[in-house]
């Protein structure tokens, strides 16, 4: 964009922020560092992801949604932003409609305002087979082990449309989620990057979860990596059906019956303001 105004709203799941842009009633056309720029807690909005809402020409949804990480690389899928995107289109009164079937780069998701202001996602199958994460590994597994700085690493590596390694750890407080994180969002068996998931299995319905993402590193919550975690450890034969997921900025409900069925990831979406952004 060359120039002028964009009117944005402030939006967090769980304290992962977002700012979300209404791409239909004004034009938004933003450079990799203009995202950047938006993104920066100290000389733009601040943000973990940048959110756009788009029209959609097909019939099997009502918007594009498309997802900017901070780094302002765009990338497939964001649950925490997904149910920011209910809650701005509805109060935005782009939809009057409360079950809203969206596009992403990764497929179709379908987002479902309840009564009591939550909001349930329908987030799609997970992806198990190395390829389509994308993970380099011969054949699928529950567990793959990975060399990273010369240590074998135990993880599960799963795609909620996004890609995940998920780690067991005995207490998520201490584990060395920035370091090792670090090296794995990079690591070569994951070509396109990964987010990384710490998981600390509380109770077979209940986990603690720290997840240092892919182009903006840890954040207060994730949604794909709550989801992520939750396929991880139901594979693994650790957890029940429904799993609360406790994340440095609150709890979020994930049910997943199991293979070959979809993930239902419930929680809040609020706003926190709008404004103005003059580039
Ligand atoms: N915060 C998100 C995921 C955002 C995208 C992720 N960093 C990626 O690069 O895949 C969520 O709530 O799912």
């Amino acid at each position: 964009m060359a120039g002028g105004e964009l009117h944005f709203t402030k939006m967090h799941g769980l304290g992962n922020d977002f700012v979300v842009l209404d791409g239909i009633n004004q034009r938004v056309d933003l450079s990799t560092a203009q995202i950047q720029h938006i993104a920066d807690r100290h000389f733009g909005v601040g943000c973990d992801q940048l959110l756009l809402v788009e029209a959609y020409a097909g019939a099997d949804a009502e918007f594009r949604y498309r997802i900017f990480n901070a780094d302002g690389g765009e990338v497939e899928q964001c649950g925490n932003g997904a149910r920011c995107f209910a809650r701005f289109v509805y109060d935005q009164g782009l939809t009057r409609q409360t079950t809203i079937p969206v596009m992403t780069a990764s497929g179709r998701i379908v987002l479902h305002i309840q009564t009591d202001g939550q909001v349930m996602v329908n987030m799609g199958v997970p992806v198990l087979a190395p390829a389509q994460i994308p993970f380099v590994a011969e054949r699928q597994q529950t567990l793959y082990s990975v060399d990273v700085g010369g240590e074998s690493l135990a993880l599960a590596a799963v795609s909620m449309g996004n890609p995940h390694a998920v780690l067991q750890v005995t207490a998520v407080d201490s584990a060395p989620v920035a370091s090792l994180g670090a090296l794995l969002e990079s690591h070569p068996a994951f070509p396109k990057r990964v987010n990384v998931g710490f998981m600390q299995v509380v109770a077979r319905d209940r986990i603690r979860l720290r997840v240092f993402e892919r182009g903006c590193g840890e954040t207060l919550a994730c949604g794909t990596g709550a989801c992520a975690a939750v396929v991880a450890g139901r594979l693994q034969g650790l957890l029940d059906e429904q799993v609360s997921v406790s994340l440095p900025g609150g709890e979020l409900r994930i049910q997943w019956q199991g293979a070959g069925q979809p993930v239902a990831m419930t929680g809040p979406a609020v706003t926190v303001f709008r404004g103005t952004l003059n580039l």
